[in-house]
């Protein structure tokens, strides 16, 4: 197996470029994706980054009906609740562009109550299962890959250099089988979530950080100058052919040595 490519760092001057860049790379990762095979995976997150994708939002390059898409992670709360990505996501974009229901893959919506109603891990296991069936269901036409081949997955980080929901010492950090695990020890609010694992996160074709903001620059300098510190962001290194890139504004770069790649629309 080849070693993994090194990240790629685009910066931009500000929050619109970053916003209209990324929406670029995403609908040009959409055209390869469906002209090879009819369809687009993707996996999003939550934080700043639903509201970073609104450069989608009325480019009729965006061939909506062809996305399905998954939550990289989410927390376990009903999907209208204000700490739910699913709801972040709706109120930022879903509403606002023509994507068939059915093609946002949700968790359960009738397991939440009883994980809701009780402490019990089994309902939890039960929600993590589920949603690892609708991944399986997804991607069953998979040649005989042991993880799923997102298209694409897109993720923020964390002060603390978490992505996803994989934190900094947690357990989950080694997990090597599963799809989808369960946290109930969250440090960031809500503490009950479930995740993407490394492994589906690391066979990804194309994995794209999205970071902004002054507050995000020491953290940048760690994940991308100091790797071997190994905080979860910096982990993030699919497998070959897949790629790493870091869409970022400059003002979250400011500490950053790593070289920068110039933003090229094709
Ligand atoms: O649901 C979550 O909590 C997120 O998926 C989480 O991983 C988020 O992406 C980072 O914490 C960055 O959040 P910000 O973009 O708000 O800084």
């Amino acid at each position: 197996m080849h070693a993994p490519s090194a990240p790629i760092l685009c910066s931009f001057a500000n929050s619109d470029e970053l916003v209209e860049s990324l929406a670029h790379f995403i609908i040009k990762a959409q055209k390869e994706s469906v002209q090879r095979k009819g369809k687009f995976t993707v996996a999003v997150s939550g934080g700043s980054l639903p509201q970073q994708l609104n450069g989608l939002i009325g480019k009729p390059g965006v061939k909506w009906d062809k996305w399905q898409v998954f939550y990289a992670d989410e927390r376990i709360v009903p999907l209208d609740h204000e700490d739910s990505n699913h709801n972040l996501c709706t109120t930022h974009l879903w509403s606002k562009v023509p994507i068939p229901k059915e093609h946002v893959h949700t968790i359960d919506p009738n397991l939440i109550d009883a994980a809701s109603a009780s402490d019990a891990e089994d309902a939890l296991e039960e929600i993590a299962d589920a949603y690892e069936k609708e991944l399986i269901h997804e991607f069953a036409n998979k040649d005989s890959a042991r993880f799923p081949i997102f298209d694409l997955i897109l993720l923020g980080v964390g002060p603390d250099g978490h992505t996803a929901s994989l934190f900094s010492g947690h357990p989950l950090l080694s997990e090597d089988d599963r799809w989808v695990a369960y946290i109930t020890d969250s440090p960031k609010p809500p503490a009950r979530r479930l995740t993407l694992t490394f492994p589906v996160i690391n066979h990804a074709a194309r994995v794209a950080f999205v970071a902004s903001g002054a507050n995000k620059a020491d953290t940048l300098q760690t994940v991308l100058d100091k790797p071997e510190e190994g905080l979860p962001a910096s982990r993030v290194r699919p497998i070959t052919p897949g790629q790493v890139y870091w869409f970022v504004d400059d003002a979250a770069a400011s500490k950053v040595q790593y070289p920068r790649t110039p933003f090229e629309v094709k």
